[in-house]
Order: structure tokens, then sequence, then C-alpha cells
């Protein structure tokens, strides 16, 4: 399908919205978001203008081209940023600095994990910080080492593991702190087509289990549309939200089953159709 002309406007100021959910529903609310990097060559638009809300217990993707903000987007709601326009707010308190029940999984595991800890020490850290009493501790890490299935690497480093293993490391070490929202920053993009297979079912196994709420980052057109219940696809800079579509396949998803699925196959055309006219300026009516 091509695109309508009329929808490539460059110069107005504010664009759609994305899904909005009423208050009891919402955890997260990002409202009229815009974010302008001071530059020497001069200021950088990075966001335009984005509202949308997270639901309890959601799982989204967010898609968009490269350069399109989706980093600076989740540095804004991890408190690391602040926005030069509009509000974020959790469980309606305005977001100013690190929100206590927020934990972030980034792309380079092999960064953020501490070397010269073993892997129980490295997934208890934060809890140490919290001042999580030191009973309760080894609960937490025992129970997180278990659901990503590396209880018997406990005492291992980092470094004797393999890259798909460190990022499991990385996600115990977000779900033993027991956020409320999971933010994962293209998690998956360092590990191998079968390690990151195995990885998304693990994403979505211990997201049922846990009922956390998680914003996940992705390049990936077919992994978005695995993983999520909802996909929001960010425009070309300066960011507008281009498409929030709803994922409608079976809650019960497996690699081979769901990834034959006719609906599938729609939905994954339609992002990439999206993301296609996002990368060529077409850009939704009104932005
Ligand atoms: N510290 C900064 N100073 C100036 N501009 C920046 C800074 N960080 C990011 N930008 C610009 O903001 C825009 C959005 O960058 P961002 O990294 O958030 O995009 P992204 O969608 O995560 O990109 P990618 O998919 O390539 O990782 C880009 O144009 C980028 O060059």
């Amino acid at each position: 399908m091509q695109p309508d002309p009329e929808d490539a406007s460059p110069a107005a100021t504010s664009g759609p919205a994305g899904a909005t959910l009423p208050d009891e529903e919402a955890l997260l609310r990002v409202r009229g978001l815009q974010k302008i990097y001071p530059a020497d060559a001069g200021p950088v638009e990075a966001i335009r203008d984005l509202t949308f809300d997270l639901g309890r217990g959601e799982l989204t993707c967010l898609v968009g081209p490269s350069g399109s903000g989706k980093t600076t987007l989740l540095k804004c709601i991890a408190g690391l940023m602040s926005t030069s326009d509009g509000d974020v707010a959790l469980g309606g308190k305005t977001i100013t600095g690190p929100p206590k029940n927020m934990a972030v999984v980034f792309q380079e595991y092999g960064r953020s994990l501490f070397p010269w800890l073993r892997v129980g020490a490295n997934v208890e850290l934060p809890l140490k910080n919290a001042g999580t009493p030191r009973a309760r501790r080894k609960e937490l890490v025992d129970e997180a080492l278990e659901a990503v299935g590396l209880e018997h690497v406990h005492k291992s480093y980092p470094w004797q593991l393999s890259g798909g293993m460190q990022q499991r490391v990385a996600i115990a070490r977000a779900i033993a702190y027991q956020p409320e929202v999971l933010l994962m920053d293209e998690p998956f993009a360092a590990v191998d087509a079968q390690t990151r297979a195995d990885l998304e079912d693990l994403i979505r196994s211990v997201w049922k289990k846990l009922g956390v709420t998680i914003l996940f980052v992705t390049h990936d057109i077919d992994e978005s549309v695995y993983l999520g219940q909802r996909v929001i696809m960010l425009s070309s800079s300066p960011t507008v939200i281009q498409d929030d579509i709803a994922i409608d396949l079976p809650a019960e998803r497996t690699q081979l089953e769901t990834r034959s699925d006719p609906r599938f196959t729609e939905l994954r055309h339609h992002v990439y159709e999206q993301i296609q006219q996002a990368k060529q300026g077409f850009r939704p009516r009104g932005a």
C-alpha cells in the first residue's frame, strides 16, 4: 500500500498519540514527551512528541528506525535523563530520577556485569544496595537464577559463561530486584539466533510468572510480534508514534507454531511496511 503523500508533513508540531488507558489500568504514563539534545552543531530534536500508556502487567515492544530515539525514550522513562518537555509518570508520580521499582537490561551484558564478582554476587548487588536483609537476598537470588535456568553457575564468574548465559544473569539480576517495570534495550542483539529464540521464550515465561510490566526495545520485527501483546512503532526522527498495534496472537506461543501462524505473518508484514514507510520519511497525519 502506498502511503498518502499528505501524511508526509515535516513541519507540524504535534503527532498522533499511542493508546492510552483509564487511570486504574495505566502503570506508566508518557505525555507529550519531547527530548532535544544540545550539541555543538545546534540542538538535535531526537523526540518530538510521544504520548502513550503502559498497562499494568503488559508486555509491549518498541520498534523504530535507527536513530528514532528508542534508547533516548528508555533513558527518559528510567529517570536517567531529563525530558525537554512533557511528563513521564509511574503509578501517578512524575519520574525525576531512577525509580526504585524499575529495572533496566541493556544490550551490553559484558559491560553491565562486574567481572570480579561471582554470578550470585552480581545478582545480589542491587538487593544489597537496596538494604534487603541477607536471608531474603539469598532467597531472591536463588529464585531468580532458577527462573533463568542458571542455578548451577551461582559460583562462576561472568567471564566463564557464554554470551547468552551472561545475558540470562543480567535478566536474573533485574528480576531478583522484583521490579514493577522492566525496561529492556535490545537485550538480545549480541547473541546467536538459537540463543535469541531461547531468551525470547525465557522472557515470556518470566513475564507470565511474575506479572511484571515490560517495555522491550528491538530492531527485530519478528521478535517484536512474537514477544509482545502490543507493538509501538516510532517514526523517523524527530520522533512521534507511527503506529500502535495490538498483537492478537494466542497467549501461548511457541517458536515453531506461532511463527507459522498466518496471523503472525500478517502482523509481521504490517510492522515491516510501517518501518519501511518510517525509514522513507513518511509520517503519520498531523505529525
Ligand atoms: N548525547 C547525545 N547528544 C546529541 N544527540 C544525541 C545524543 N544521544 C542521541 N542523540 C541523537 O538522538 C537521536 C536518537 O538517538 P537514540 O540513540 O535514542 O536512537 P535509537 O532509536 O535508540 O537508535 P538505534 O536504533 O540506532 O540504537 C539520534 O539522532 C542521535 O544521534
